[in-house]
């Protein structure tokens, strides 16, 4: 690979000549691909893919699944670069943590989160440029993550709002992408030895926001996928110094992931207490983590909770009648709804109050608001177990491909006429009207392909 001006000198003068030729040579290695499974997903092992799993992060996989696949498609799995799921693995999210996801999109992340929450706590997930933000919501649905709420902000809007909410604050940092030039070629093109210096500048501005929204005693995970020391080493440095409220804490012990290195800043031993990931070192691309805690203190902590616009007495009894008709158990007991024009959501419990922030999802998308009908969503759908819910028609594969082609699909036998969840290898992959013999198809528009023959 022909790399950018002035890298080799760089990291030969910071590594010495004998292992920058290995790492400079590692960049002429191929790529590993990895996947994760969803452990919120029945039958969470995707079919035809071979299961490696060296690095030790319990749902995390060397290969890649096809988007046009079951697995895929039911949110079974999320493809992510093999270094990338250590992040999740430092975050090591627990049931009830509210947790923030400041630099969110697409969401590797974040699915990687919500499956340590279980659907028990909070996910503020964020992201600043709205498209991004979109593929964020519609990557939180496939992944049938029914505790998040999805926010296009900036992140001085959010600390206003949320000053020392969090458990836990993730800043997965827009950075100069050293460690991906062998992925993503573009990397390559936008790096001058200048570059890793910009980024840093807008780090400080991320990092300014992030410290204020995590709670006395909580956390702040940093990381980014690049080598650049001003990045890293250097980005912690300038934390500890800048916010002494906040100390680094070692990470987990995980194949691969070595001490940061305190030369490439100030020397301050308690640097190695971050993480590096190496391609000379480990299969995988480059990436640095750091985990702070921030010292507990007498801050009295209090949060009003959300105030969201509420649905009326009879949009509400629409809702009941759908999810006393078809949920063996109501979904949304304890749960506040609420209405952005006529779509229904359910909020997660821990939500506070919103303010004028950019929602893009205040909790799992119900469905829509009819005159005297209810229409339940595709994200309810993915959301759903099939066990959770009545009537479910398990589609053969060709049938699961006339579904995401939006064909109508012709049952082998009639079943119950109505809102029908339709499933494959025992997962939802959207709903659909049955009448008769006849599914009628539910899956988004803006979803369809067309599943080609091997
Ligand atoms: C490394 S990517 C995040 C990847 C994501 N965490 C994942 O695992 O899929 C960094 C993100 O930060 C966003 N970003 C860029 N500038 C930002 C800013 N000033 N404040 C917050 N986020 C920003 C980018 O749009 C990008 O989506």
């Amino acid at each position: 690979m022909e790399l950018p001006a002035g890298f080799a000198e760089k990291y030969s003068t910071l590594m010495g000549e004998s292992e920058a030729k290995d790492f400079l040579a590692s960049f002429d290695q191929p790529i590993q691909q990895g996947f994760r499974v969803n452990p919120l997903k029945a039958n969470a092992v995707p079919e035809n893919v071979s299961l490696n799993n060296p690095t030790g992060i319990p749902t995390g996989y060397y290969g890649h699944v096809s988007g046009h696949t079951p697995a895929h498609t039911t949110g079974v799995v999320y493809n992510q670069e093999p270094s990338a799921t250590y992040v999740g693995a430092v975050v090591d999210a627990q049931p009830g943590e509210r947790i923030l996801d400041l630099c969110a999109a697409p969401g590797g992340k974040s699915t990687q989160i919500a499956a340590g929450l279980q659907q028990q706590g909070l996910l503020m997930t964020n992201e600043i440029f709205a498209k991004r933000a979109a593929v964020l919501a519609e990557n939180m649905e496939r992944f049938g993550v029914a505790n998040a709420v999805v926010l296009n902000e900036t992140p001085a809007h959010l600390s206003k709002q949320l000053a020392n909410f969090f458990d836990k604050v993730v800043v997965d940092a827009p950075c100069s992408g050293e460690g991906m030039f062998r992925k993503d070629p573009d990397a390559v093109q936008y790096w001058t030895p200048d570059y890793p210096l910009e980024c840093a500048t807008r780090q400080r501005e991320i990092l300014t926001e992030a410290v204020k929204m995590v709670r006395p005693g909580g956390q702040l995970i940093y990381s980014t996928c690049t080598f650049a020391p001003e990045e890293n080493e250097q980005m912690m440095a300038w934390v500890l110094k800048s916010f002494p409220d906040f100390e680094l804490v070692s990470l987990p012990k995980l194949p691969g992931l070595e001490a940061a290195r305190p030369q490439w800043a100030n020397n301050d031993p308690e640097l190695s207490k971050a993480g590096r990931l190496f391609p000379h070192h480990m299969d995988g691309e480059g990436h640095f983590i750091a985990k702070l805690m921030r010292r507990s203190s007498d801050t009295n902590v209090t949060h009003k909770p959300a105030r969201l616009p509420r649905p009326d007495a009879n949009e509400v009894k629409l809702w009941q009648a759908f999810e006393q008709q078809h949920f063996t158990q109501p979904i949304t007991a304890g749960q506040s709804l609420t209405v952005f024009g006529a779509q229904l959501y359910a909020v997660p419990a821990l939500t506070p109050d919103l303010g004028k922030l950019k929602v893009l999802r205040p909790g799992l998308h119900l469905g829509t608001l009819k005159k005297n009908r209810f229409e339940p969503a595709f994200a309810l759908a993915l959301a759903t177990h099939p066990d959770q819910y009545r009537p479910t028609v398990a589609l053969s594969s060709a049938q699961w491909a006339q579904f995401v082609h939006g064909d109508t699909v012709t049952l082998k036998k009639p079943t119950e006429n109505g809102w029908t969840l339709a499933t494959i290898n025992g997962n939802g992959i959207g709903f659909g009207k049955v009448v008769g013999q006849t599914l009628k198809n539910g899956y988004p528009k803006g979803l369809r392909f067309l599943v080609k023959a091997d």
